[in-house]
């Protein structure tokens, strides 16, 4: 599994946002966690990786330019998880599970109703939240509701996982939760996962490679050590900032103060 992007273009209506982002290969088995200052394009990128924006320039899955592949087609292989899940959604967690299973059914084709049901479960009971398999989604907390949209994107066990912000709403235990089963999942099946992450240390422990875009295009891509450096939080965020090694050996942003 490799996904190659190049000299992506993207933007809305006449307003470019992204031009020309070309990525090293992102490749299976590895977490790719884009990075950058709000409004720098980071969404937009993981947008057009998911093919939901017109684009110029290539996204291919395999060598298959995803482009031209019907709505469907490309579901079968890409889950995307959405900064904020659509409110006023009438449906129990359960319900929206089966129904994402349903509406997109995966490479392995569409499980039975029972089959369904229990995946959707053992998944729920991994990110400790089967408590709330038969709660509205419009009663849930927003920790909750971010575990409850992340669920419905791997319950359909994609080859490519897209999370945006998929920690942002969570407490320190369930951030560390979920990025582990992320991991665990990515090593396993060797997917493809790129996700959106303000929290440089998160990126910094868990992701293999890191994307920063600032203004609109990459800036820096490479290995955490490699990106997270104070010339380029300095140049990308305008902060000055310190990266060391905490006691157990994991990189950490300090940003100091604003330039
Ligand atoms: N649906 C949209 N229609 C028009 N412009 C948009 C839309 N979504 C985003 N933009 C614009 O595109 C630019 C990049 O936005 P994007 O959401 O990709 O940034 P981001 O890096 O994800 O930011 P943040 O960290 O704040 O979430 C911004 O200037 C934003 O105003």
């Amino acid at each position: 599994m490799r996904l190659e992007v190049e000299r992506l273009t993207l933007g809305y209506g006449r307003r470019t946002i992204l031009a020309e982002a070309s990525l090293e290969p992102l490749p299976g088995g590895a977490i790719t966690a884009l990075i950058g200052p709000n409004g720098a394009g980071k969404s937009t990128l993981l947008r057009g990786l998911a093919g939901l924006l017109p684009a110029r320039g290539s996204v291919r899955l395999d060598g298959e330019e995803m482009a031209g592949q019907s709505l469907e087609r490309r579901a079968r292989s890409i889950a995307y998880m959405p900064q904020s899940l659509p409110q006023g959604v009438a449906l129990t967690v359960m319900e929206a599970l089966v129904g994402a299973l349903k509406a997109s059914p995966t490479a392995e084709g569409m499980p039975s109703a029972r089959a369904a049901a229990e995946r959707a479960l053992a998944l729920l009971e991994r990110l400790g939240i089967a408590e709330l398999a038969l709660v509205g989604l419009d009663r849930l907390s927003g920790g909750q509701r971010q575990l409850a949209g992340l669920a419905q994107a791997l319950v359909r066990r994609p080859r490519v996982l897209l999370l945006d912000e998929p920690t942002s709403a969570l407490d320190l235990r369930h951030q560390l939760g979920v990025m582990r089963l992320v991991r665990e999942l990515t090593l396993q099946h060797g997917l493809v996962t790129v996700l959106v992450v303000h929290d440089l240390a998160l990126a910094a422990r868990f992701a293999d490679r890191v994307v920063m875009i600032g203004e609109g295009r990459v800036r820096a891509q490479g290995t955490p050590e490699e990106t997270l450096t104070p010339a380029m939080l300095a140049e990308v965020y305008g902060v000055s900032a310190r990266v060391e090694r905490c006691s157990h050996g994991h990189l950490q942003v300090l940003a100091d103060a604003p330039l």
